[in-house]
């Protein structure tokens, strides 16, 4: 994973600190006392579902919540799939690209109610939330170019997901809705703390506070949408939801793997770290890409940008 793949070239600060907790294997590890094994054993009392995870030789793989019959909703064991599907892509070092999406036209319903109903007390339920924001923060950080494909819904939990992605597309019969509110809840998955960063705290509170229907021109008016797609049903000759989407993220993807998991790592670290450390992270990633095959061969070939 891109923090992984950064071991060797930083051995001070913040992202040292982060290395560290994940060396640990979990974001939380450090900061609460969290016991990963003992939540992963009371999760999976909850079954249903699966996240599955295809890696293609194009470097990009696709990762499908596949739960139908319930909307696609998270049940615990899914919640425990998708931590594992993260760690494969973490060591995933041939990948340049992923694409999230959800079975059968419609993208995720948040977490399966029968398990928040039978998991109500606070102490499990913030154990839950540890899980899913340790898994959610290292899908983002994946050294990956990342897109959620929007079809159908994305509600709760699942308009969560779709911000722990670097872009998302939404066709245009879709919905997203942060429902927390009508659930008496707020985000615990680490949703409001990134959709602030992509929209703003303004915007932020009025999803939230809310509970805003965003369709596709809302997504693209604020900035949580970045593309839209036409319905499957609606285009004849163009390819599947998926197929549009892999061909709109191709453009991101282009070219030498270690090329553009480093322009995705020194991404992250300007979104996430302080300017000095920033700085000193960008240069370290640098380094791996100067006098490298691919910048050795774009000399050689004397290429002009026209
Ligand atoms: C992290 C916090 C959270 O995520 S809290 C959960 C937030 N999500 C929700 O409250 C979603 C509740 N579900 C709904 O609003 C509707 O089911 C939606 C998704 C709009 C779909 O409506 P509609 O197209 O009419 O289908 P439907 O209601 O008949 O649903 C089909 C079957 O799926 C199920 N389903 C749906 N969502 C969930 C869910 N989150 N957990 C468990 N089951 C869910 C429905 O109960 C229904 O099942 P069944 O056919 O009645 O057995």
């Amino acid at each position: 994973m891109v923090l992984c793949a950064l071991r060797s070239s930083s051995c001070c600060g913040v992202w040292s600190r982060l290395l560290q907790r994940q060396a640990r294997g979990c974001v939380h590890s450090s900061v609460h006392s969290f016991n990963q094994d003992g939540i992963r054993e009371k999760l999976q009392v909850f079954p249903g579902g699966s996240v599955d995870l295809l890696k293609q030789d194009s470097g990009v793989a696709v990762l499908t919540i596949n739960n139908p019959s319930r909307m696609n909703a998270f049940s615990g064991s899914m919640m425990v799939d998708l931590e594992e599907r993260v760690t494969q892509l973490e060591n995933w070092a041939d990948g340049k690209g992923l694409i999230v999406q959800g079975a059968a036209g419609t993208f995720c319903s948040g977490s399966d109610l029968n398990a928040v109903r039978a998991i109500s007390n606070p102490q499990d339920g913030m154990k839950m939330c540890m899980f899913m924001q340790d898994a959610l923060t290292r899908l983002l950080r994946l050294p990956l170019v990342s897109v959620a494909l929007v079809e159908g819904k994305a509600l709760g939990g699942g308009a969560e997901l779709l911000t722990a992605c670097d872009f998302r597309l939404m066709t245009s019969g879709s919905l997203i809705q942060f429902v927390h509110k009508h659930m008496g809840l707020v985000p615990g998955w680490g949703g409001a703390a990134r959709l602030v960063r992509i929209v703003g705290s303004q915007n932020a509170l009025k999803l939230l506070g809310g509970a805003v229907k965003v369709d596709s021109k809302l997504g693209c008016d604020i900035g949580l949408t970045d593309g839209v797609l036409e319905d499957d049903q609606e285009v004849t000759g163009v390819g599947t939801s998926l197929q549009r989407a892999e061909s709109w993220l191709s453009r991101y993807v282009e070219g030498p793997a270690p090329v553009i998991r480093a322009a995705k790592r020194v991404v992250l670290s300007g979104r996430e770290l302080p300017l000095t450390e920033a700085l000193r992270m960008e240069k370290d990633v640098f380094g791996t890409v100067w006098g490298a095959p691919a910048n050795l061969q774009a000399l050689a070939s004397k290429s002009k940008h026209r």
